[in-house]
């Protein structure tokens, strides 16, 4: 069953095509894929995914509906989540508290309850600190529930990003370079947990990565980007011995 189906999506910077003719269809449970050089469009496309963009062409149809127009924020409420190439965590907030609030979208209480504190407020409160301590658990975070994000070494943020998505409960996760800056124990752990979450909670998994290694790994099919335009996509075997992506992207490194 498909899940998210791009047809012909574009976006014009200016004179500047980042992304045209961005073709993908993505079936539930699957887990895919995005690579390409630098510059070619990878993050402007998921951009267009979350709604940060508008596309200057073409639709986007996810879980039989188009997503066209609207908010990241609707987004998020259809179910898809995202993590950021440069992480965005709120910084200045406890790492429990970083995964407790992606929580509040879903939340029945309204905002009197919430600020007076009473009713529904208490019960639902400790259910969703629950809920997130069992996330901080899976990316092995629990332990480091109090700290301050900002404090936390690199690789843990990364991994509070996506545990943080997660608590917003997606049916789509998109992962924006998860094992950029990780050690290649820490991208091993990565691959794991991703293999595992996608099980653990029924997730379809779209991935952005320059890691060949977790790329290859992780993925059961993966697309490829070049100045904008899919050129390529297959099983990772298709893809390492496609000879248009080992000229424009591979290079000699999978030989
Ligand atoms: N907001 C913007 N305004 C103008 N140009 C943009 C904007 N966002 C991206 N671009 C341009 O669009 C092209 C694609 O950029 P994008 O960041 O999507 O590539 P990428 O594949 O994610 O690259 P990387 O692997 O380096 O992250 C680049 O030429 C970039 O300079």
């Amino acid at each position: 069953m498909t899940l998210l189906k791009a047809t012909h999506l574009s976006k014009v910077f200016g004179g500047l095509k980042a992304v045209s003719s961005f073709d993908v269809e993505i079936n539930k449970g699957e887990l895919v894929g995005l690579i390409g050089p630098n510059g070619a469009g990878k993050t402007t496309a998921f951009n267009l995914l979350t709604g940060v963009y508008e596309p200057t062409t073409g639709d986007i149809m996810f879980d039989g509906k188009s997503l066209v127009g609207l908010k990241p924020f609707q987004i998020t409420q259809r179910g898809v989540a995202r993590t950021f190439q440069n992480i965005r965590l709120f910084s200045e907030l406890s790492v429990l508290d970083n995964v407790k609030i992606a929580y509040h979208l879903h939340v029945k209480y309204g905002l009197l309850e919430s600020v007076l504190r009473i009713g529904r407020y208490h019960s639902e409160e400790d259910e969703i600190e629950q809920k997130a301590i069992k996330f901080l658990d899976v990316f092995k975070l629990t332990d480091k529930k109090d700290e301050i994000a900002k404090n936390l070494p690199y690789g843990e943020q990364r991994r509070l990003e996506i545990a943080r998505a997660l608590a917003a409960q997606p049916k789509l996760l998109l992962l924006d370079e998860p094992a950029a800056g990780m050690n290649p124990q820490e991208t091993q752990e990565l691959m794991n947990m991703i293999r595992w979450i996608r099980q653990e909670f029924d997730l379809t998994i779209l991935l952005i990565e320059h890691d060949m290694s977790l790329v290859m790994g992780v993925c059961e099919r993966i697309y490829v980007l070049e100045y904008g335009s899919i050129i390529a996509q297959g099983t990772p075997q298709e893809i390492k011995n496609n000879p248009r992506v080992i000229e424009a992207y591979l290079g000699e490194e999978v030989h």
